[in-house]
């Protein structure tokens, strides 16, 4: 399967705040919506899910129009939307039975659902005796519920704590091998850096980057070094090659350990490694300068 997003546009009112965005996503994938607060995330995910009717664009799995009713999906929303009065495994058989399961199976993958995700014992509890991460974790059993092969996670992970956050990657990585389709919204990077294949980062209302996380990082990586000395401080060695290197390299970013370093024209880290030896310098760190996801979306957007 494959889904794809086209050319959305969305107004409230008179305000426009998305601008065109296109993505697409397939199956045995997972695809990272990621932008700051406010930058268009829940509006795009609202949309594919029918909830909002784009201005403009349209939203296509294998190329003809998504009908979410066609199909099952496992859909977090951002506001969460269970019944707070009712008992947790009592009102998950309901959502299954309304979503097609029978009462059997329904009760089945309730049961198996709350014990995947640790709150099998709260199953007789009203929800709203639970604390915050455990209804976030009856809300993922409600959307794991029938199965699906199209899950789209909005902000999965808010709300839970480092033990949770790894049960529910484990689970996402399972759904990704077993060939699902997987979109989810954040501004985590580091949980969208472990699993996510394709990104799309949204800034503003813009797709302001959109692809291969691998292919990203390479090209973004391109020309990229960093490098470090034993006998020199990074302030001196930052000197050298902005003074005597200049036509070779320009320094980008001073780390804790080490410079980070682009090189110019048509130079190859070969021929900045034979200017750095030919001055003398003992280097104690030489490599290619592979970015963490982090470091692109600052770039990007501008802030962290
Ligand atoms: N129902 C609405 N009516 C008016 N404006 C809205 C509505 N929903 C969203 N917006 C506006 O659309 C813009 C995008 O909001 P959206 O919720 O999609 O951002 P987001 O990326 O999901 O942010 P966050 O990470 O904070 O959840 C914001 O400026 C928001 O105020």
């Amino acid at each position: 399967m494959k889904l794809e997003v086209k050319n959305l546009y969305k107004s409230f009112t008179n305000t426009e705040v998305l601008h065109g965005i296109s993505f697409s996503v397939e199956s045995g994938r997972a695809l990272g919506l990621l932008g700051r607060n406010g930058a268009g995330k829940t509006t795009t995910i609202r949309i594919i899910m029918n909830l909002f009717e784009a201005n403009k664009g349209e939203v296509l799995l294998d190329g003809n129009k998504f009908i979410r009713q066609n199909h099952h999906i496992g859909y977090l929303p951002e506001e969460r939307g269970l019944y707070p009065k009712k008992k947790v495994l009592e009102q998950l058989i309901y959502l299954g039975q309304l979503r097609g399961l029978s009462s059997k199976n329904s009760k089945e993958n309730a049961l198996y659902w709350l014990n995947r995700l640790g709150v099998e014992e709260y199953k007789d509890k009203k929800l709203e005796t639970l604390s915050k991460g455990n209804q976030q974790k009856v809300q993922l059993a409600e959307t794991f519920l029938t199965n699906p092969d199209i899950v789209i996670l909005d902000e999965p992970f808010s709300g839970l704590d480092p033990v949770n956050s790894q049960i529910l990657k484990d689970i996402i990585n399972e759904m990704i091998k077993e060939n699902k389709l997987l979109i989810f919204s954040s501004h985590q990077m580091g949980y969208v850096e472990e699993f996510c294949e394709e990104i799309a980062l949204i800034n503003k209302g813009n797709i302001v980057l959109t692809g291969n996380l691998k292919d990203i990082k390479k090209e973004y990586g391109k020309n990229r070094l960093t490098i470090s000395s034993d006998e020199l401080s990074l302030d001196d060695l930052k000197s050298i090659i902005q003074k005597d290197l200049s036509q070779i390299a320009r320094v980008i970013e001073m780390r804790k350990d080490f410079l980070i370093i682009e090189l110019l024209g048509n130079n190859s880290k070969n021929d900045f490694l034979r200017s750095i030896v030919e001055k003398d310098i003992d280097i104690d760190q030489f490599s290619t300068y592979e970015p963490k996801l982090e470091d692109i979306f600052v770039e990007k957007v501008g802030e962290k």
